[in-house]
Formats: C-alpha cells, structure tokens, sequence
C-alpha cells in the first residue's frame, strides 16, 4: 500500500461513523499528521472500538493524551487548555491544579466529566475518559492511565470540526497559555542564562512618558506582533529594534518591562561584560526561546569596557575578531535570527546617545529610537494617577509651570508622590521638591558664572 492509500485507510478507521467518510486527501493527511496520532490503529485493536460503536449520525473523535512512544498530543493538551474556558459553574466535579509554572489555579474537567461547546453554529459534546491500561513488557506488568477526550458532534459538521473548530482550538490555547505563564528574567553567566521570575509591575498604562510617543510605541508592537505573513513575504527575520535613551530614572528599565508586560515576553538581559568571545554569545542567542527581548542596557559602556580591554592589551593573546564589539554583535544577531521565524524584539539602552558608534544610529539599524525625557504635564499625569488616582486638583497647575522650567525625572516626581497617602500633602511636597531643585540649579548657574 503506498502512504497515501495508507493515511486514507488509516483516516477512515479513524472518523468512520454512520455517516460516510467525506474527508479529501488534504484533509485526511491533516488530520493523521496533525491530530491524531498513530497509535489509533492499537486503541482500535485494544478494546477501545467501543468508543466507534455508536450507531447514529454523531462522529466520534478521540483525542488521547499520548502516542504510543510516549510523546503527549498537542491537541489533547490544548483541549484541555481550551475547555478550561468553557467550564460552567453547574458542573459538579472539577480538578484544579498549580504549577510553578502558571500564575493561576487551573480548574479543568475530572475523569468523566463532559461540557458541551457550541462553536459556530455547532454543538460539540466533549467528555473527558480515562481507563487503565495493563501490559506485559519484559519487566513485568504495568498499568497505566489512558486518559483521552471524546468529542461528539454531528457528522456533517466533520469538515468544519477538523479545518475550523480544531485550529480554533490550537490557536486560542496558544493564546491562554501565553497569558497564564510566568514571565521570566533571564541573565546570563558567562555563556549560560539563570532565570528568575520577572515580577516587575510597570506597565503601558502605568508608565510616564508623553502621551503621543506612548501612543506610537504601542501601535509599533501592535503592527509587529501582527505581521507575521508580512515579515514572510519581505524575506526579513520578523525582529523589531528599540534603542532607549536618556537620563538615569525617566524608565528606560520600566519600559523595557512594561513592553515585556504588555506582549507577555520574556527578558533576556545580557550582560557583554560577561561575554568574552563571539561563541559564547552565540551560545547565549541559541538559548534564548522564542517570544522574546534581548536586552543590552547601557550600551555606551559595553563599549567602553571592550575599548579598555583593547587599550590594556588583556586580551593580546586571543585573535582580534573573537572580541565582542557592538556593531559585530548587531550583525550577528540580524544573522542569526535571520533563520527564526519567530518574532524577536532588541531593545538597547543608554545614557549618552551622543556617545555611541554612529553605525548604531544608522537609519535602519534600530527600528525606534525612543528618547526617555524629564517628567512633562503628560508624565506627571500618569504618576499622580497611578500613586493617588486623580486626575485632576487645583495644584497641578503649578505643577506644570514648574515641570517647564525644572528638569526632574519621572523617577524624582514618583518619590514625592510616594512622601504621603494624602494627595494634597504629596503634591505639596513635590511643589516644595520643585522649587529647591530650581533654586538649585539657578545656584549652579551662578557658580559656574563665577567659576568662569
Ligand atoms: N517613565 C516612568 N514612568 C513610571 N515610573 C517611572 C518612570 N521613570 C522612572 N520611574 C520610576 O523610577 C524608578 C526607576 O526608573 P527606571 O529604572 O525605569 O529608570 P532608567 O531610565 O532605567 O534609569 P537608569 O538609566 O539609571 O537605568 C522606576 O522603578 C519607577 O518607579
Ligand atoms: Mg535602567
């Protein structure tokens, strides 16, 4: 029997119901490749042809938790995920879960339990089955859950179950689990990452910065989160290149985890000063999982450093294109990610704009380059509201004739804001704060004049 005969008979025993099977070729070989894996053909054989049994215009599809080498079905998992959205609260027996991994308790279907799922027009009984299964390998007899689900559904909708409502169901589980999963920080060791829980609270709502750029950044993630197809036809790696600059405490780093937030990304935050050759930042790139930042935080000085190293001769011995330098590691990486097709955002910050390699600044070469400014009436804004959720009071007009002439970062205004729980006393302090800070840089003024 050639393959293609064989997933058509396979695909047949599989969906045989009452109704005939009217599955294209396409679709079979869907369905076999994709869904429903191998080991039917045993289950037909090991009593579970039960489960076929029912004479009536129903389909019966089954979607079990493992094939038979032991490798777990991506459906059985995100029927699961899936359903989990589904359960009503009239259902008697549940089963809840934790995981270190998941943010949530998970409540999902117990051994038997069944809900009905009405997708498009059509109703789809699903039940969740478990039976023990003993066998004879050489070491003797073991017994093992099967666990599967059973899917009931009318046998004309069978086309529609297994090219819409099965995707439907990959694709909505995908997006759950992203939701759910912790967040990670990521740190790098030499050439190895150690990851901690990212519990960083900044968020786009939350973060200060003009109103019109935050605007803009969001609708940049936004366009690059959707373009998957469109990368893929351009025939560029779908990455995206955020250059932060500006002054220490106007949330360069609250950014960075605020897009890490708001995308449900990893942070990958490399540390070149760790990094000595370009294997161990290939190793590094290697083991970053997709859906993820690369972050390189203040740039200006991984360059410094590498300078030095190269003033002090330290490193005389090692041949010169094995040191890391930051425009090598750019190309680097656009080569390396040029083969992912996931998406993967860059984002480098620094302090002193005018100090980088003028390559870096290159029109193309980072996609954004956001500047980072003191707190404006539109930052001020946010901070009051995220620290005492006004959003309007008689002294914030002063505050923001103050905050022309003042340069204060975002990171100063929210310690104010933090002095009481009583916003009229924070605002007074950030007034007070104000003006000393203008009184003060009006003394530097002067004795710099003096000084001259
Ligand atoms: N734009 C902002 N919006 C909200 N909070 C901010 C903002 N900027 C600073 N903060 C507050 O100040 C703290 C320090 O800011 P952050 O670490 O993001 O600054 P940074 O620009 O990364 O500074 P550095 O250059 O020193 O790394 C934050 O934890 C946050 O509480
Ligand atoms: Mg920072």
């Amino acid at each position: 029997m050639d393959s293609h005969s064989q997933i058509m008979e396979s695909a047949k025993k599989y969906l045989t119901t009452a109704a005939s099977v009217a599955a294209s070729a396409m679709l079979a070989r869907t369905v076999v490749n994709e869904f429903l894996p191998n080991e039917f053909r045993t289950l037909l054989s090991s009593g579970f042809h039960r489960l076929f049994s029912r004479v009536s215009t129903d389909s019966v599809i089954v979607v079990i938790r493992q094939t038979e080498r032991r490798i777990s079905n991506e459906l059985y998992d995100a029927a699961g995920t899936y359903l989990r959205t589904k359960i009503s609260p009239t259902l008697k027996r549940l089963r809840a879960s934790k995981t270190e991994e998941n943010n949530s308790i998970i409540i999902s279907l117990d051994d038997g339990q069944g809900l009905t799922d009405v997708f498009e027009g059509v109703e789809y009984n699903w039940q969740h089955m478990i039976q023990q299964e003993t066998s004879t390998t050489r070491f003797g007899e073991t017994t093992v859950d099967v666990r599967w689900y059973k899917l009931n559904f009318h046998s004309k909708y069978k086309d529609v179950t297994l090219n819409t409502y099965f995707p439907h169901i990959l694709d909505r589980a995908k997006e759950i689990k992203a939701v759910d999963r912790r967040l990670k920080l990521h740190m790098n060791e030499y050439d190895s990452w150690s990851e901690i829980d990212l519990h960083h609270p900044a968020t786009m709502d939350t973060l200060a910065m003009e109103a019109q750029l935050k605007r803009t950044i969001l609708e940049d993630l936004a366009r690059f989160v959707k373009r998957k197809e469109y990368y893929k036809r351009i025939g560029k790696a779908w990455k995206r290149g955020y250059l932060l600059f500006g002054p220490p405490g106007t949330g360069k780093s609250s950014l960075i985890a605020a897009i890490a937030n708001y995308l449900r990304f990893d942070i990958y935050d490399l540390d070149l000063k760790e990094v000595n050759r370009n294997s161990e930042l290939k190793r590094l790139l290697i083991g970053m999982t997709n859906k993820s930042m690369l972050v390189i935080e203040d740039i200006d000085c991984s360059l410094d450093l590498r300078n030095r190293d190269g003033e002090e001769g330290e490193e005389e011995t090692e041949s010169h294109d094995s040191d890391v330098t930051l425009s090598g590691l750019l190309n680097f990486i656009d080569g390396l990610w040029s083969t992912s097709r996931e998406e993967r955002i860059i984002v480098l910050t620094t302090n002193y704009k005018d100090r980088l390699d003028p390559a870096l600044l290159r029109p193309g070469r980072m996609d954004m380059h956001i500047h980072m400014g003191y707190c404006g009436p539109d930052s001020f804004r946010v901070l009051a509201s995220n620290y005492h959720a006004i959003d309007e009071h008689p002294l914030f007009e002063e505050i923001d004739c103050l905050l022309k002439e003042v340069e204060a970062t975002p990171a100063e205004v929210a310690e104010e804001l933090m002095r009481s729980d009583d916003a009229d006393i924070a605002l007074g302090a950030l007034i007070l704060f104000l003006q000393n800070k203008r009184k003060g840089e009006g003394r530097e003024e002067i004795l710099l004049e003096s000084l001259n």
